[in-house]
């Protein structure tokens, strides 16, 4: 998976805010230490961690909470906009007819890149041409040649020939009418002069729209110096970081770029040509934060929670009556089954809270426990450890069940009261949160 382990320790440091009890300068530099160990882990720059570290506090602790949220999702949403604005905004390049010039350093994953990318643009509709003038790394044009006939995208190239502008111009002519022409060139080692005066004159010929830098994900921070020195010298539009799926260092690659004046387009996330994803940082920070599903629950649990009747928050501090329960049961019953809803939960451990057998309600327990709960008092209800073995005794006669599933039902309400204990402040309030951060 890309960056997972980056992503495992923000969700924990998210799940612990989540967990705690109120929002005070404690919990937030807590919060907000896990968040810079988890960053400075994924080689992301010192200086740009404290930075966010400091406006992540002052604006937990400065800013009023926005009306109808609590100060615990105040501070969620607030993580999740600095760690978006340090990843920049990305570049969006254009589902249009447009030539498109590959630049990069030998080894950064340039030429699997170039076969991605026409990929990407024929999976949009558009009819994509690769031209290969990487005439410098011996095997690149068999490579590309057999990556691009696999896909079924036209390629040109000509083996043997030094001429990389020769090649440039003649394979420009020969796809005229196709809609998207990527250009693959010549990587070396370093930046040197050669190689830019290589890139200059390939520009001049078929003066792309685009010139997009690759990058490998693993050179972390180091990423920042890259892009400079590649825009200083020729101009970039746009960044693809490669290899992000196989490199502890991602967020340093990621918020590198950032910092210089150029933005990422897309990251490569694997070896096959589908493994190129378009750059769009909300949604990969809420993806990293482990929001993902999220969106689905939530807008289910809009439709059919009667919040009125549900006060998830008290259940949720312990007050979980029986009364309760099976109000909630109905709720969730309405919703689908629970096991479904459970795995949609985000932040892993939160869902995983819930025992096995809590899955299994099905419609006829749902109406078992109805008919042995219309057979108790008020008080039981709201208070179940009154309930003694000759009140069950009682409770089963009157309901027509046998004292087994009068315990059965008890012991399930233990479960849940518990499960939702360990759940406190968990998945509602995230309902909240994905709303105001308009997804
Ligand atoms: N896991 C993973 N591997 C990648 C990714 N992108 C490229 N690779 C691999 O990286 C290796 C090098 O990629 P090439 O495309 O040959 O890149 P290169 O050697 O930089 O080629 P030039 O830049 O053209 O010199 C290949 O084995 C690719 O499969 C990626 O996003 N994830």
């Amino acid at each position: 998976m890309v960056m997972d382990k980056l992503g495992s320790s923000l969700q924990d440091a998210i799940k612990k805010l989540v967990s705690s009890g109120r929002i005070d300068e404690k919990t937030v530099n807590d919060v907000v230490k896990d968040i810079q160990r988890a960053l400075l882990q994924s080689d992301v720059n010192v200086k740009m961690v404290m930075t966010m570290s400091k406006h992540i506090k002052e604006r937990a602790l400065k800013e009023e909470v926005p009306k109808g949220m609590n100060p615990r999702e105040h501070v969620i949403r607030i993580v999740y906009q600095e760690l978006t604005s340090i990843i920049g905004k990305g570049t969006d390049i254009p589902l249009k007819p447009q030539k498109i010039m590959m630049i990069g350093l030998q080894g950064s994953g340039k030429t699997t890149t170039t076969s991605k990318l026409a990929r990407y643009f024929q999976k949009k509709g558009l009819r994509p041409a690769v031209i290969c003038a990487d005439t410098f790394r011996p095997g690149a044009y068999q490579q590309l040649k057999t990556l691009c006939e696999r896909l079924n995208v036209a390629f040109y190239g000509e083996e043997g020939n030094e001429d990389a502008v020769g090649i440039v111009k003649r394979g420009l002519k020969e796809f005229e009418k196709y809609d998207i022409k990527i250009i693959d060139t010549a990587g070396r080692h370093a930046l040197e002069k050669d190689l830019i005066k290589e890139m200059e004159d390939i520009h001049a010929i078929c003066d792309p729209d685009y010139k997009l830098l690759v990058l490998d994900a693993a050179i972390g921070q180091q990423a920042s110096e890259q892009a400079r020195a590649f825009n200083e010298s020729i101009g970039i539009s746009g960044v693809i970081i490669t290899k992000l799926d196989g490199t502890a260092k991602g967020g340093g690659a990621l918020s590198a770029v950032s910092e210089t004046n150029s933005s990422i387009a897309f990251i490569g996330t694997g070896e096959t040509p589908e493994d190129l994803e378009k750059f769009e940082p909300d949604r990969f920070i809420s993806r990293l934060l482990g929001m993902g599903d999220i969106k689905t629950l939530l807008e289910k649990a809009e439709e059919s929670l009667d919040k009125d009747e549900l006060d998830m928050e008290a259940m949720m501090k312990g007050r979980f009556t029986l009364k309760d329960m099976y109000k909630q049961m109905e709720a969730l019953n309405k919703m689908g089954p629970m096991k479904q809803i459970m795995q949609m939960l985000p932040l892993g451990g939160l869902g995983a809270k819930i025992p096995e057998d809590a899955y299994q309600v099905t419609g006829d327990k749902l109406t078992r426990y109805r008919i042995i709960m219309d057979s108790m008092t008020e008080e039981e209800m709201l208070n179940p450890r009154l309930i003694g073995s000759s009140r069950i005794k009682r409770i089963s006669r009157g309901s027509g069940n046998s004292p087994e599933d009068v315990r059965e039902l008890l012991k399930y309400h233990k479960m849940m009261q518990n499960a939702m204990k360990g759940m406190r402040g968990g998945k509602f309030n995230m309902q909240k949160i994905m709303k105001k951060m308009g997804m």
